[in-house]
């Protein structure tokens, strides 16, 4: 089980003609995975998620709050005790090619993180020959064709699953996947996507998937939870199927309106919610406008003065079954966006 409470995180951008500038990454992120289970973070370019997944794996350090695991606060230990617990996150990179070191056959790729593998758990060293075989049979690879090949002899695909059998070696329990299909062959991501769930499935392994694609996130964890995330907040979370399927926040309610579908297969509805705008940079600089208020105040169609005044948080206001940060939460309908056949 791994969690995180207040996790804060401004980064300095320096350059630009307005000179040096912070950019609120993370305001105060609470989240939990719990053991086999699956936790989606959904929302546009820029909003965060990829700070979050880096710091939920231990590649980053937050400004403020905590991340426990399995109920240890990580900010309790010494950067060297740390190691062991972030070794039981692993970070599965949107980019399988870059995450590959192309002059190493699969073979050596695997064979340095279970030779470490071998000595920490005392086993003798042919165990790690064996294993290699083994690990890339349970992400649906020919070990006798995969081994002796190098990255750029294979598929994206298949380089995504190598990449997640390197992660296996250390026997994780929170798979962090970011992104994890986005550049892999459309035809080829349903079959990665299979995988994780099915990992989670045998293995009992958690999956904490990072997207921008809700139908990803519904197709990773039916039973899990989703987190929608702007600018950095939380602004709705809870079950996947209530939150797709009942969505109270209106930037929620246009993120699935900015889906696009053929002309006669759209949603029924009768309020249209405004689509999002695809620059999450844009809405950053928006923030200016409602320093105080709600995040979402400057593109909100629903918006009162309260919200340009005031910030709301997380809770479960309005008797919704999911948590969510709104003064005017409603089940709206969402129209998406039609786009035609031709
Ligand atoms: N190392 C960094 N230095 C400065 N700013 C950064 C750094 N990393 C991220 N940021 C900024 O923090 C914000 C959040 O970035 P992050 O990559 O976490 O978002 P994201 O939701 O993953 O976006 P994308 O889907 O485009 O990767 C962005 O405004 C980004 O420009």
């Amino acid at each position: 089980m791994i969690s995180g409470t207040g996790i804060t995180k401004t980064f300095r951008q320096r350059g630009g003609v307005l000179g040096a500038r912070e950019v609120p990454a993370l305001r105060g992120v609470d989240f939990a995975v719990p053991k086999g289970g699956a936790v989606s973070f959904i929302g546009e370019s820029g909003c965060g998620k990829t700070t979050l997944g880096r710091i939920v794996a231990g590649l980053e350090t937050c400004d403020s709050g905590e991340i426990a695991i399995d109920d240890v606060a990580m900010s309790s230990l010494s950067h060297r005790r740390r190691q062991p617990y972030f070794r039981r996150v692993q970070l599965i990179h949107q980019d399988p090619y870059s995450a590959l070191n192309p002059t190493r056959t699969i073979h050596q790729a695997l064979a340095a993180p279970l030779a470490l593998r071998t000595r920490q758990t005392g086993r003798p060293r042919s165990w790690a020959d064996g294993r290699a075989g083994e690990l890339l049979g349970l992400v649906g690879l020919d070990p006798g064709y995969v081994l002796p090949r190098y990255p750029h002899q294979l598929s994206g695909g298949m380089r995504q699953r190598v990449v997640i059998a390197r992660a296996l070696t250390v026997d994780p329990e929170v798979l962090v996947a970011d992104e994890a299909v986005s550049m892999i062959d459309v035809s080829l991501r349903l079959g990665i996507l299979a995988l994780l769930k099915d990992l989670r499935e045998r293995l009992g392994v958690s999956v904490l998937f990072i997207t921008h694609d809700v139908a990803t996130a519904r197709y990773i964890g039916t039973d899990g939870e989703l987190y929608v995330i702007y600018r950095g907040q939380v602004v709705e979370r809870g079950p996947v199927e209530t939150v797709i399927s009942a969505p109270v926040h209106p930037y929620t309610q246009a993120l699935l309106s900015a889906i696009p579908v053929l002309h006669g297969l759209e949603s029924p509805g009768d309020q249209r919610v405004v689509p999002v705008e695809a620059s999450g940079e844009a809405s950053v600089e928006a923030s200016g406008e409602h320093p105080d208020g709600c995040l979402f105040a400057s593109r909100c169609p629903f918006r009162t003065e309260r919200c340009e005044r005031e910030r709301p948080t997380l809770g479960r206001d309005g008797g919704t079954p999911q948590e969510h940060a709104c003064f005017h939460p409603e089940r709206r309908s969402v129209v998406a966006v039609p786009v035609s056949r031709r």
